[in-house]
């Protein structure tokens, strides 16, 4: 386990309306004790439709946890028919911004140019970014999934300060451990978390690779986030199916957290 403090975040996907939402933050807020947030930061990740209401209850119930969006617009503003900007989401009072999915890459043939600039139009509204990177499952299989993570992480943080390099999170999310139920094993994650932070120390500096803190994403549950966390470089999780269950979710923080719930 590192120092660096852990960060769950339920990434809801394309689930849950503004109603059901609401009755998913009251419930996580109700059943994890506050002193799990000493040792964990919690974030959602709702839909775009859905953080008005999430702000509302946040602001309004003093909770602590934190929210973002699933994406960022590349644009500041203008004619993008369909698309929400990182000042709109600043002014939502969002702390991240999930940017480069591997959904997104695929369904929305995301470049890593485009999430390069989306990477900066998180950081020019003060939102984190929560760079995503991850090899299909063909890359595993021939071995370069080093490479292919490195050189997505490398690509979207290219022309960065380093003091924006600092604000980043990372997820590791392999795109064949994504809502699979085939999770990678620690060892697994741990060896690509590695090699990403190292990246980011030798680009970077070790203030700045010490720092950032590494997620992994794929197939997490309460039952499996214990050993990922474990490992030095895995710094929380980036979590899909099981955020869309408070029981499970809030489970799964406290684990986290280094124990279960009382
Ligand atoms: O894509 C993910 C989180 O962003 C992972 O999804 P699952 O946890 O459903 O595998």
């Amino acid at each position: 386990m590192s120092t660096r403090k852990p960060l769950v975040a339920g990434n809801w996907k394309m689930n849950l309306n503004h109603l059901e939402a609401i009755a998913l933050v009251q419930k996580i807020a109700f059943s994890l004790p506050e002193k799990y947030y000493a040792k964990v930061d919690v974030a959602v990740i709702p839909p775009f439709t859905d953080i008005r209401s999430v702000q509302t209850l946040v602001d309004g119930d003093k909770l602590l946890l934190t929210y973002g969006a699933q994406d960022v617009s590349q644009h500041a503003s203008g004619a993008y028919t369909g698309e929400v900007s990182g000042a709109m989401l600043a002014k939502l009072g969002c702390t991240y911004a999930v940017v480069g999915h591997s959904e997104r890459r695929e369904y929305h043939a995301e470049t890593d140019e485009v999430v390069a600039k989306k990477v900066r139009a998180a950081l020019k509204n003060d939102l984190t970014p929560i760079l995503c990177v991850g090899e299909p499952l063909d890359v595993r299989e021939a071995g370069t999934h080093i490479e292919h993570t490195t050189g997505q992480l490398l690509a979207a943080l290219k022309g960065l300060k380093t003091e924006q390099v600092a604000d980043i999170v990372v997820a590791y999310e392999p795109v064949w451990a994504i809502g699979t139920g085939r999770v990678a094993t620690p060892a697994d994650a741990e060896e690509v978390c590695a090699a990403l932070r190292g990246a980011l120390t030798d680009k970077y500096g070790a203030e700045v690779g010490d720092g950032v803190r590494v997620l992994y994403g794929g197939s997490v549950k309460s039952g499996n986030i214990a050993d990922l966390v474990a490992c030095e470089n895995v710094d929380g999780a980036l979590v899909g199916g099981a955020s869309l269950d408070g029981d499970e979710f809030t489970k799964l923080c406290a684990m986290a957290a280094g124990g279960p719930l009382p």
